[in-house]
């Protein structure tokens, strides 16, 4: 059996590189598909709620001091009328990616229009309602521009995806018989 190591002989934290910050807790749900993303990456990452409607200050310091501390990219998540996104983007030189979170009323679409409707000037990278996943995956993607290995992982990730896409087909033209058996996948 493997023990996991003690305190003192684990290895420190790596410094977190990406950021992901929410308008309250009650958005985790939605947002933790960021974090697996990023951890499947190896990625180290943040999450913290800061809202920019209860506490604008506390908001606009994390949005200034993200580039200082190490951060190389923002994923902010937010619902209804979701301003986080793009008031982080006004301060922060960073990429931000935001993410629109469905809530009781109106299925997201107030978050996304919030979020992705954002002045000349001032970028927010905005994902599908509830796309967190594809936000840690966007984060991945810009880290990789910058880092060989990493890049080379995507590339894998992107092969798996190919397999299985094409694994399903291989399914569907088993199970499903056309009249002139033709199938893209070369089914003969
Ligand atoms: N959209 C924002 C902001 C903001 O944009 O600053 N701060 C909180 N919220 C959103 O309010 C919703 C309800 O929050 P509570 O569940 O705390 O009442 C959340 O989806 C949050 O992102």
């Amino acid at each position: 059996m493997t023990s996991s190591p003690s305190p003192e002989t684990r290895p420190a934290d790596p410094s977190p590189v990406v950021g992901i910050v929410m308008g309250s807790d009650s958005d985790w749900p939605v947002m933790e598909a960021a974090a697996q993303a990023l951890a499947e990456f190896e990625i180290p990452y943040e999450v913290d709620v800061v809202s920019a409607h209860r506490m604008p200050r506390e908001m606009i310091a994390y949005g200034e001091e993200a580039a200082e501390r190490g951060l190389k990219a923002i994923i902010a998540g937010a619902g209804g009328a979701a301003h986080l996104p793009g008031m982080l983007a006004s301060v922060t030189p960073l990429p931000v990616i935001g993410v629109p979170v469905p809530l009781k009323y109106l299925d997201g679409m107030d978050s996304l229009l919030s979020i992705v409707q954002m002045p000349a000037g001032v970028p927010v990278a905005t994902v599908s309602v509830g796309g967190a996943r594809n936000a840690g995956l966007l984060a991945a993607r810009i880290l990789a521009t910058q880092d060989a290995e990493l890049m080379g992982r995507m590339r894998e990730f992107q092969q798996e995806l190919n397999d299985q896409a094409t694994e399903k087909g291989k399914r569907l033209r088993s199970k499903v018989t056309t009249p002139n058996g033709f199938g893209f996948g070369g089914a003969k």
